[in-house]
């Protein structure tokens, strides 16, 4: 799977954004609501227009419409097709393709039997639970092949539990089959425990790009140590208000 690398990336909302992806990596870009993050996966899958060169694998993508970038975007509201069944909302993109019909076949198995949903295949959008249609969802978005995975706040309306779980497991296949990922969150956990590395935007640019480990430990700006740091200013407050009470 490709490397990606963004070039001096910008529009109304980005202002010259520069990052290298590695081939297979899950890069998560984390930042607070309105730092352009939508945004930048919505240049990357060619959505939206910009100035500055999108590479993968060092090659120029940003002349290739967004139909042939082969990029899966599974969106934060998933955008299921409800007229379709299960079946049908994950082989749509192959169809799409007009791949021959051994080969959906195949796929559809092949997705089911990963994702855990053989028996939701006749079941339509509207008849399922939150955590399936995101199964349903990553499905659809994996059965293609794409080269290159952006998710949009995928896990925002689960429960805790089923969240970690999905994740759990999708991040196992990211890796398995290394595919290069670019997750956007607004949540520090999730940034965390999914990333790779994690890249920080604020108000259209990148405040930093690290491991997370060194992110948390060594942030670069005073922005960073604010929005990282928010967590254990209110534990350490928590606590002083125990002492006085105790
Ligand atoms: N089509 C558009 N036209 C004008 N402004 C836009 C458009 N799309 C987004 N914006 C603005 O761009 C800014 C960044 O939006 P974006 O959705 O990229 O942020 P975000 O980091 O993904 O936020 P959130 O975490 O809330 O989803 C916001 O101020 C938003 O109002």
């Amino acid at each position: 799977m490709p490397a990606i690398e963004l070039r001096n990336i910008s529009n109304f909302i980005c202002r010259n954004i520069n990052l290298k992806i590695v081939d297979g990596e899950f890069m998560v870009l984390l930042g607070p609501t309105g730092a352009g993050k939508t945004t930048l996966l919505n240049i990357v899958s060619g959505l939206i227009e910009y100035e500055g060169s999108i590479l993968f694998d060092g090659v120029s993508i940003d002349r290739i419409p967004v139909n042939r970038r082969h990029v899966g975007y599974l969106l934060q509201d998933l955008a299921l097709f409800p007229h379709l069944d299960v079946a049908s909302n994950i082989t749509y993109g192959l169809k799409m393709q007009k791949r021959c019909v051994h080969e959906i076949e195949t796929k559809l198995n092949e997705m089911l039997y990963l994702m855990n949903i053989a028996d939701l295949a006749r079941r339509y959008p509207s008849n399922l639970s939150g955590g399936e249609r995101q199964r349903v969802a990553l499905a659809r978005a994996l059965a293609p092949s794409p080269q290159v995975l952006l998710l949009d706040e995928p896990m925002s309306n689960l429960d805790p539990m089923t969240k970690e779980k999905i994740l759990g497991e999708f991040k196992n296949i990211q890796q398995k089959r290394r595919i290069t990922t670019i997750y956007v969150t607004h949540d520090q956990d999730e940034a965390i425990s999914l990333g790779d590395r994690v890249s920080v935007l604020n108000e259209g640019r990148i405040e930093q790009t690290d491991t997370p480990d060194e992110l948390f430990y060594n942030p670069r700006t005073e922005f960073l140590a604010r929005f990282l740091g928010a967590k254990n200013r209110v534990r350490a407050q928590h606590l002083k208000i125990k002492v006085k009470t105790a």
